[in-house]
């Protein structure tokens, strides 16, 4: 049976969270729903459908799930971007800025080859600042970006107007106002 039911309306809403005034859109109801999970993962593949992507990069937390499944999908490598001092080995580090303050993702220094097309995976797009350090570190070992495929675009807080500037291409199946 066909199904009509568009990603966005899978995608709940926790109206003050973390903070009050946040409308946190939230994944897990989408990730959970068997067919809404095949779908996003599906529409996520679907502008590189014949491109060559060599690894998919996940950024922490829920870039790991969606990313993961799309490696699988692709039957390439998975490479995870993760929050300072949580991977093992020899990394290289960036530095973001957070609506207070400052956060640092890693990258492991021997997961990307260079040359090697990437696809960089992440749940949502609001400022860009994750995802920018996320491509700088792929980058960084010479990874060439083929796109940034995100499930949800927050266009108010600019993430997508920040990463097309750095010359991304930016892929989100939705929308939603506000932030
Ligand atoms: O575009 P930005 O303004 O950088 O925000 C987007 C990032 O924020 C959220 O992750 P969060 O930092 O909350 O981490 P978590 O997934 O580990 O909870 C989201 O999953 C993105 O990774
Ligand atoms: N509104 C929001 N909902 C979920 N994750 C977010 N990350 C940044 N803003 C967010």
């Amino acid at each position: 049976m066909p199904n009509s039911k568009p990603i966005k309306d899978y995608i709940r809403t926790i109206v003050d969270f973390p903070h009050e005034g946040i409308m946190f859109r939230d994944v897990t109801t989408l990730f959970a729903d068997p067919r809404g999970f095949r779908m996003a993962i599906d529409q996520l593949l679907h502008p590189y459908a014949g491109m060559q992507i060599d690894k998919v990069v996940g950024l922490e937390a829920r870039g790991f799930i969606l990313g993961g499944a799309v490696a699988h999908q692709l039957s390439v490598g998975f490479v995870p971007i993760r929050k300072k001092g949580k991977l093992p080995g020899a990394v290289i580090s960036e530095e973001y800025q957070l609506e207070y303050g400052e956060a640092i993702v890693e990258v492991h220094d021997d997961a990307i080859m260079a040359g090697e097309k990437i696809l960089v995976v992440d749940d949502l797009l609001a400022t860009g600042g994750t995802a920018e350090a996320g491509i700088k570190l792929v980058e960084r070992l010479g990874g060439e970006i083929i796109g940034c495929a995100f499930v949800i675009d927050l266009p108010e807080l600019g993430g997508r107007a920040k990463l097309e500037a750095l010359g991304m291409d930016v892929h989100a199946l939705c929308d939603f106002e506000g932030v």
